[in-house]
């Protein structure tokens, strides 16, 4: 069993579809509201009295009359079907088998009122949404009443639901079978479309009378968040208040439940019970909320992890690891009862300055908590988005199965790395500039100094440019980047100059493009890619629908050889279409192309050589050609700058002036080794790079041929397995008739020893659920094969088990 809820949730995130997972778990917005719940309990510390003697601290609470186990109750939470079949069946069980506490029951349970008073020991809430049509809202109030539940909860933050930026990314449908048992009707598949036309939007104070009018039932409001709007509850005639953002779903930007709740209890002056939601998630939550004013808390999201891992045995697991947390920490911190945590029993909580401006503790003035502790709401909304997440957990997954075979990781062979040549290549080019005259004070300054922002080594990359690839630019429009990540990074910050400057990319993509303008704020329209690579015409329609929402589709980045991570080559018409067209509609191509050098065959000639109006900003990287570790890039940003004054320059020294003051210069050890290979290479990397060429050429011609054998003609087409075949590059894609996500991933890893990356996390808007990416490159063949034949085991588990995808 685990033993936090932390660790629940982590077994629930492997179970359940990611876009499951994402509704159950996503905030609106940047989700700043979502983080700064958690992170005010993180900034709470309990000051205990010692010696109190205190064998069996006593967890009861007395809500409106009613006693409970502990002060914890579960949340409304709609939809508990999603997490498991039995839904908020299992949840009402569960509960019971822990502990006497009560379940608020959403207006939006896809079970229904009478079965769950059936089965339920614990007592029954009801959550009401008010609807357009009132007679709806009073039709669930009458069938709870009547079946026996015993208060109200009147939701208040919900005019409309939110804007959950990755349902809207997913384009989360409610699966087929999750329906609301309670509501008659259609339309619910999209919950935030429904709640638009079905909730009332104009609801106002009078709400609460005219819903006394239909119910006899004591009427809690949920989502107060200031003491006005307490105390306005109050003079409303409430029986109570649930403090509550929603869990961070409603308005980002919202504070902290636990950094209003003292404001809340003030203003309700103990005239009603104060509940609070958000983030709770340890016993000694629990406590912080009880200190600071609350009557007793919801628990939202865990209850579902719980279901998710294991029904009502799972929510039963979440009472118990909260209860016994509570009760533990209850005795350290010398507590008898709960009445005993007051105020005494909590310091240093720092304001949520940004959103209410109270200061609530000493100590809190340099905003950073204790200990210098930061709050993630208050850093970059990028550090907590969960795109730049999905990484982290192929990490996980490949940490915690050791022994699987990796087809994930986009890395080069590590066959071809000598330690010896490295110092040969460093030496190569010391020579070099000794033979160019420099004296050895010189030389030894170039390697050891601070070099110029722009690069040491660019005359040796332009003469391999013209040489290898006939792009014919000259040095000055190069700069030398650590690694092609920075060239990125660099390109994206000169050229979106406000909030109304748009990157497209392709659908998919490579994720390192797409966190770079994350880091910048910049936002990112995805273009579908088609088996030509990027389609001039989707191309044209995405460049015109951004500038008739008023904004400037600024670039558009694609890898045209071998692309990462679909594997597809641009032929070389659409090539030249891709560059007619970006001239016209004045869109620049940021053209990257890691993988030509390191692909066996012809090359179709690279955009940039086939660039007359100086359109493309070329992206190199010396990753898979010379090594990674060197993290050596470059950017040949060769078009005209010309400033207010009339005076011109080229963007590469513009390029330079940011690299100033992001990494001042490339390392200049780096670059001598880069430098040396292609001075060995006498000019000529892709002479240099045959060998790896072939190798990597091989890699996934042998790849393919394991597939072949794994998945002859009869089960693949009794599987629905199908898979591309590139002529090089480091990706392939394999199509599988189920949801490969995270928890398909988590499950070949553990029981099939193969781990793969699934194509949902390159598709910034949604898609490739059905779509697994194999790396070919860094492992032999006897992994290879070993991994295709694990891969074929899982694939038949996974394509045949009913339900489980
Ligand atoms: C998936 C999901 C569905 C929810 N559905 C409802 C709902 O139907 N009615 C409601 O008032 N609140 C709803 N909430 C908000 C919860 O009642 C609660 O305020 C929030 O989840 C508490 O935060 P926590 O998840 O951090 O514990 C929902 C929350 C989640 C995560």
């Amino acid at each position: 069993m685990e033993l936090t809820l932390d660790g629940i949730a982590w077994r629930a995130r492997e179970r359940l579809d990611p876009e499951v997972w994402d509704f159950i778990e996503g905030g609106a917005g940047e989700e700043r509201t979502l983080a700064a719940n958690t992170a005010a309990f993180d900034r709470v510390r309990l000051r205990p009295s010692v010696l109190r003697g205190v064998r069996h601290p006593e967890t009861v609470a007395k809500i409106l009359g009613r006693t409970w186990d502990a002060p914890v109750a579960v949340a409304p939470v709609a939809y508990h079907t999603l997490a498991h079949p039995e839904g908020e069946l299992a949840t009402v069980r569960g509960t019971a088998a822990a502990a006497k506490v009560p379940v608020v029951v959403s207006t939006f349970a896809s079970r229904t009122f009478e079965e769950l008073a059936a089965e339920a020991t614990v007592p029954l809430w009801l959550q009401v949404y008010c609807m357009r049509d009132r007679r709806v809202t009073a039709r669930l109030v009458e069938r709870a009443g009547n079946a026996g539940f015993e208060a109200l909860v009147l939701t208040v933050d919900t005019p409309h639901l939110g804007r959950r930026l990755r349902d809207l990314r997913n384009g989360f449908r409610l699966p087929a079978g999750t329906v609301p048992a309670n509501l008659e009707g259609d339309g619910f598949a999209e919950p935030s479309s429904h709640a638009r036309w079905a909730f009332d939007p104009d609801v106002d104070w009078s709400v609460v009378d005219w819903l006394r009018s239909v119910s006899p039932l004591p009427i809690l409001v949920k989502g107060i968040l200031t003491g006005a709007d307490a105390t306005r509850s109050v003079e409303a005639g409430v029986d109570g208040i649930v403090v509550s953002n929603h869990g961070g779903r409603q308005l980002d930007g919202v504070p902290a439940t636990l950094d209003v709740l003292p404001e809340v209890v003030a203003a309700a002056g103990g005239r009603v019970p104060i509940l609070v939601d958000g983030g709770v998630r340890r016993g000694r939550d629990v406590l912080a909320a009880l200190a600071l004013g609350a009557d007793a808390v919801l628990i939202g999201r865990p209850v579902l992890h719980g279901l998710a891992t294991g029904g009502a045995d799972g929510v039963k697991d979440v009472f118990t690891i909260l209860l016994d947390e509570l009760t533990d920490a209850m005795s350290l911190a010398g507590l008898r009862t709960i009445a005993d945590a007051g105020p005494q029993l909590v310091s240093q909580v720092p304001p949520d300055r940004r959103t209410d401006g109270s200061v609530t503790r000493a100590g809190a003035r340099d905003g950073t908590g204790n200990g210098g502790e930061l709050r993630l709401a208050d850093l970059h909304a990028s550090v907590a988005d969960p795109a730049m997440d999905t990484m982290n957990f192929l990490n996980e997954v490949t940490s915690r199965y050791p022994g699987a075979v990796s087809f994930a990781p986009g890395r080069p062979y590590a066959g071809f790395f000598d330690t010896e040549q490295m110092f040969g290549y460093v030496r190569r080019y010391l020579d070099h500039l000794a033979g160019q005259g420099r004296s050895p004070a010189e030389v030894r300054e170039t390697v050891f100094q601070y070099g110029p922002a722009a690069g040491l080594i660019r005359e040796l990359i332009a003469g391999s440019l013209r040489a290898d690839e006939d792009i014919e630019v000259p040095p000055e429009s190069i700069v030398v980047t650590v690694g092609c990540q920075e060239a990125m990074f660099l390109t994206l910050r000169a050229l979106i100059s406000g909030p109304d400057d748009v990157l497209l990319v392709t659908n998919p993509c490579y994720v390192g493009i797409t966190g770079a303008a994350r880091l910048l704020d910049a936002e990112v329209v995805a273009v579908e890619e088609d088996e030509d690579g990027l389609s001039c015409g989707a191309l044209e329609a995405a460049a015109e629908a951004v500038r008739a929402r008023g904004k400037r589709p600024r670039a558009v980045y694609v890898v045209p050889d071998h692309a990462n991570p679909s594997g597809v080559t641009m032929p070389l018409q659409a090539r030249r279409a891709l560059l007619d067209l970006a001239a016209r509609i004045g869109v620049l191509v940021l053209e990257d192309s890691p993988y030509r050098l390191v692909s066996p065959g012809a090359r179709v000639p690279a955009l940039k050589s086939l660039d007359r109006t100086r359109q493309v900003i070329h992206l190199g990287s010396y990753a898979k050609t010379v090594f990674p570790g060197a993290r050596i890039g470059f950017v040949v940003a060769d078009q005209p700058v010309v400033a207010p004054d009339g005076g011109t320059g080229l963007l590469a020294a513009e390029l330079a002036k940011i690299k100033s003051m992001v990494t001042v210069n490339t390392s200049p050890l780096s670059q001598a080794v880069v430098a040396g290979a292609l001075l060995e290479s006498g000019g000529r990397l892709s002479e240099f790079t045959t060998e790896t060429a072939a190798h990597y050429g091989e890699a996934m011609r042998f790849t393919l041929e394991c597939l072949e054998h794994e998945f002859p003609a009869e089960r693949r087409t009794r599987l629905g397995v199908s898979w591309n075949a590139p002529s090089g590059g480091f990706f392939l894609t394999l199509r599988v008739p189920f949801r490969a996500g995270n928890a398909a991933l988590t499950r070949s890893a553990k029981d099939f020893g193969v781990i793969w990356t699934p194509m949902s996390y390159f598709y910034p808007q949604g898609g490739g659920r059905h779509e697994i990416r194999l790396s070919t490159s860094y492992l032999t063949h006897a992994d290879i094969e070993e991994g295709v034949a694990r891969l074929g085991a899982f694939v038949e588990s996974a394509a045949t088990r009913r339900g489980a995808t």
